[in-house]
């Protein structure tokens, strides 16, 4: 295969790499054995790191180091440092839980437990086994919504029993002792709610979490160990709340938890007295989530007897489609790794192998930035617009799948 005129050979990019400081010692990443191979066809420069055992955080840093210095050397076009796309590595998995779905809110008093309780319901009035665990250990008031007393039960090989009532298997930080977890803070409120939650002995498909207020300690750590699958937020539609849950969204999309949507609570109320209807918090908040769900201030919605208020059913089918729905992107191992390439030689190497594509076609790739207009910046390529699907797989990966459509036949056929 004939090279590029300008392409560096394979020694010239193994002297760039001696550039590169291996993790431990004094030796460049070539002395210390971690380039297994190095290839160049048609200024494209493959290098096949060994960098297995090696922790993700620091094999990520690693390849972009070698993936910058090798773009330091004149004629290359387009480097591949050959490593593996961890999944998001959201730590534990809780026991005899199939699926967790946590429900969060930026401001405390929007109805954060109210809706994580009735959602909880809602979805297991069509069939589901659910369990929901109450780590606001600043309010923890699902007892009281549930009218259920502490302290929990142990099972027979010592785990934490839930407490059954409605259907619903509960723990919750308030069942475990008095005024006890009001005291706790920091890393001991979490080890207490890590705890608590792992030695459970749940047996459900899916398991709502409802975490304390705004995106302290607890809410990050929580969503650090444990495998959430996806949250709801709940907001008020006042415009600063909305303003307060979009930056709220934003840091629990940076820590891969998809967000499956917000549910508006408190949108207004009907007057008993002269029937008008009422938005004393505004109306249509500006949010970049679904709404899944606008509630109004209606004390049926409290109640957690008899039947699962119709909107919490529907609230339940709705998380359940919005779970199915979330999208997932593989990496293949051809995924072009743009981690580390400047800006403009993203966009350049993007636009080249999307046109290069036929229709019907993909490209897969990996950025450590999150993508802006993809479809607009390849809309001249094409003759109908990219289908780009987009993954966030780490706290800075994006994983993209970005395919040329097929053009619809019908518009070729002229007279
Ligand atoms: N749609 C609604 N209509 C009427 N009352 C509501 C509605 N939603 C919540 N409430 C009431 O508002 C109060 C606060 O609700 P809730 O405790 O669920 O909020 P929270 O966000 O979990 O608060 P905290 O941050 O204190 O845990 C409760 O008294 C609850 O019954």
């Amino acid at each position: 295969m004939s090279g590029k005129e300008n392409e560096p050979s394979e020694d010239a990019i193994r002297d760039e790499l001696r550039t590169v400081a291996a993790p431990d010692g004094d030796e460049n990443v070539v002395a210390a054995g971690l380039v297994s191979s190095v290839t160049v066809t048609d200024g494209t420069v493959t290098v096949d790191p060994t960098l297995s055992g090696m922790e993700p955080a620091t094999a990520d840093t690693l390849a972009d180091r070698m993936r910058t210095a090798v773009l330091e050397c004149g004629g290359v076009e387009e480097v591949r440092v050959e490593t593996d796309v961890a999944e998001p590595d959201h730590g534990t998995v809780v026991p005899g839980v199939d699926r967790i779905v946590a429900v969060a809110s930026a401001k405390g008093g929007v109805g954060k437990t109210t809706v994580a309780t009735q959602l909880a319901r809602g979805l297991a009035a069509s069939g589901e086994r659910v369990g929901l665990f109450d780590a606001d250990v600043y309010g923890p008031n699902t007892p009281e919504l549930l009218d259920i007393e502490g302290p929990l039960g142990s099972t027979d090989d010592g785990r934490a029993e839930p407490v059954e009532v409605d259907s619903l298997q509960v723990v919750s930080v308030g069942l475990i002792a008095n005024d006890e977890p009001m005291a706790w803070r920091g890393a001991m409120a979490h080890e207490a709610v890590e705890g608590l939650l792992t030695d459970a002995a749940w047996d459900v498909d899916t398991l709502v979490l409802d975490l304390p207020p705004g995106t302290g300690d607890i809410v990050l750590t929580t969503l650090q160990s444990f495998p959430v699958d996806g949250a709801v937020f709940v907001t008020t539609p006042f415009p600063t709340a909305a303003g307060d849950t979009e930056r709220s969204t934003a840091l629990f999309r940076e820590e891969g938890v998809p967000v499956l949507g917000a549910v508006v609570n408190m949108a207004g109320f009907t007057c008993p007295t002269c029937g008008d209807d009422h938005a004393p918090f505004g109306s249509d908040p500006d949010l970049s989530a679904d709404v899944l769900a606008e509630l109004p201030i209606d004390k049926s919605l409290r109640s957690t007897e008899g039947e699962v208020p119709a909107a919490f059913r529907d609230l339940g089918d709705d998380v359940r489609e919005a779970l199915a729905d979330r999208t997932t992107v593989t990496v293949p191992e051809t995924a072009l790794d743009l981690r580390g390439v400047p800006d403009r030689a993203r966009i350049e190497q993007v636009r080249a192998e999307f046109g290069a594509l036929a229709p019907g076609e993909s490209l897969h790739l990996v950025t450590d930035t999150r993508p802006g207009d993809v479809s607009g910046a390849l809309e001249d390529l094409a003759s109908a617009p990219p289908r780009v699907a987009v993954e966030q797989k780490g706290s800075s990966v994006w994983a993209l799948q970005i395919s040329k459509t097929a053009s619809d036949p019908a518009e070729d056929v002229t007279c």
